[in-house]
């Protein structure tokens, strides 16, 4: 598949010399055009290719153009329009521009001014598409992290972003797949355009080829009005086929087939599209298991696997967190509008000797929760209570054991002072402790203090 940076023009009207003119005009100007005459033969060509602009007569002879721009909206079209007429009344230019249109010309109109209508209307359209990519993007960030397996992937993912090789990530879920995804959409030539997530496990099978490629009006029941696939949604730009492994056999049989030749076709549809897009795609799974085991397809595996990115875990880069923390703590913050709150360092020690099994997500949903629900700084009484049972005999990996054994023991004696002061009323110790009795229980259970210790 190529990039190809021309813009598609479509031309409609029934004057073949107006038609040669504008060709003429913008085929100087860099710009691809395509002529048709009547209204069927745009529409076939709307349908083969994808379009960046159309020009369309408002007096046509079997619709008038603005029923045939209405047309093309409700077939999931959304290429800008410029309406052009020598005849028309005000009242159909004002209508042309009310109901979308980007601009209207009358004729006869000078081919400077048609050049540069033409030229504003494809950047208002990039701009577009940018500012949907911003706002797509809004919620991604950096990757962060200085260990050597982050560092690595840093650089394979700034050699990988330049070619235009398909590429399968890797790696536990909530690793950060779809950030390295996101990452190298944005070092790519793609940047600018879009970058499409798809989640194949999220959509049920009896939808997702119409999710990908797109349906016709009617091709269905229930398909009221023609889609755009998303595939076609991501032309020039890269999509991203998350939890690839979950895909249905006949959707991978389609996507190898827009692997092999660049074609997508429309359920319902007769003809077939070109699109152009970079492939990135992600799993959890061990997808050569899959192929071995009969559930994916060998050709499409090695298809999609042309450059393979594994992310590592977070427990490898354990050494990431006490930065990940930080930044997440930051993003928290000003995402629950709270003030940024202190944390504890006994905090991230403790977090530092868990195994994260929900890697960076699970950090997220922890961190998120400690800095809602604690007070004005996080201490550990505020770390859950599954993270600190699953850290309790795990090997100290960042604080000496010496130093654990001394703290430790020197809770142990707090506690069993406090319950012997309070003749082992467990609900008025937690109380002095300043902490919940589910928590005491726990610590109780941990610290192997038995009833003998404080009951006189
Ligand atoms: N190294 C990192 N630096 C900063 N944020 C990260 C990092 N890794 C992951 N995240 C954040 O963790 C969250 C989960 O990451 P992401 O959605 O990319 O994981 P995933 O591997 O695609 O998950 P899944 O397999 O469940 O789809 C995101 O909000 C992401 O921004």
């Amino acid at each position: 598949m190529t990039t190809t940076a021309r813009p598609v023009v479509l031309v409609l009207d029934d004057e073949k010399n107006i038609c040669k003119a504008i060709e003429l005009a913008l085929g100087q100007e860099g710009m691809d055009v395509v002529t048709a005459l009547d209204v069927s033969s745009a529409l076939r060509t709307l349908h083969g290719r994808i379009v960046d602009a159309v020009i369309v007569d408002i007096r046509l002879g079997e619709i008038d153009g603005l029923s045939f721009f209405k047309r093309m909206q409700a077939d999931g079209i959304t290429a800008p329009a410029i309406f052009i007429s020598g005849n028309a009344t005000l009242t159909e230019a004002a209508q042309a521009v009310k109901i979308g249109g980007y601009d209207f010309l009358e004729k006869p109109f000078s081919s400077e001014k048609l050049i540069t209508t033409v030229r504003r209307c494809l950047d208002m359209s990039k701009l577009r598409t940018q500012l949907a990519l911003i706002e797509s993007q809004s919620s991604s960030g950096e990757i962060v992290g200085q260990s050597g397996a982050i560092r690595k992937l840093v650089v394979d993912i700034a050699r990988v972003a330049k070619s235009n090789a398909n590429v399968l990530i890797t790696g536990e879920s909530g690793v950060g797949k779809e950030l390295v995804a996101n990452s190298i959409h944005a070092h790519s030539e793609r940047a600018e355009q879009a970058f499409v997530k798809v989640n194949c496990s999220a959509i049920p099978d009896s939808l997702i080829e119409s999710e990908l490629f797109g349906h016709e009006r009617g091709a269905f029941t229930g398909a009221t009005a023609s889609k755009k696939g998303l595939f076609e949604v991501a032309h020039r730009g890269v999509i991203f086929l998350d939890e690839i492994a979950d895909l249905s056999v006949s959707a991978q049989a389609k996507i190898l087939r827009v692997l092999q030749n660049g074609e997508i076709q429309k359920i319902g549809s007769e003809t077939v599209t070109k699109v152009d897009v970079r492939v990135v795609s992600g799993t959890h799974k061990d997808l050569k298991k899959e192929v071995t085991e009969q559930r994916f397809r060998e050709d499409l595996f090695y298809r999609l696997n042309v450059v393979p990115m594994r992310v590592p875990a977070l427990r490898e880069r354990i050494e990431d967190l006490p930065e990940l923390i930080a930044v997440l703590m930051r993003q928290l913050s000003k995402k629950n509008n709270l003030k940024e709150k202190p944390i504890d360092e006994e905090v991230v020690a403790e977090l530092q000797r868990y195994a994260w099994p929900g890697n960076v997500r699970e950090l997220q949903n922890v961190l998120e929760r400690m800095s809602v629900m604690s007070g004005e700084r996080i201490t550990v009484l505020d770390v859950p209570e599954e993270i600190l049972s699953a850290t309790d005999g795990v090997e100290e990996r960042h604080d000496s054991s010496a130093l654990r054994t001394f703290r430790d023991r020197s809770e142990r004696d707090f506690i069993i002072a406090t319950l012997k002061r309070n003749k082992g009323n467990i609900s008025q110790s937690a109380s002095d402790l300043g902490v919940r009795r589910t928590y005491l229980h726990k610590r109780l259970s941990v610290l192997k203090i038995g009833k003998k210790e404080y009951f006189l």
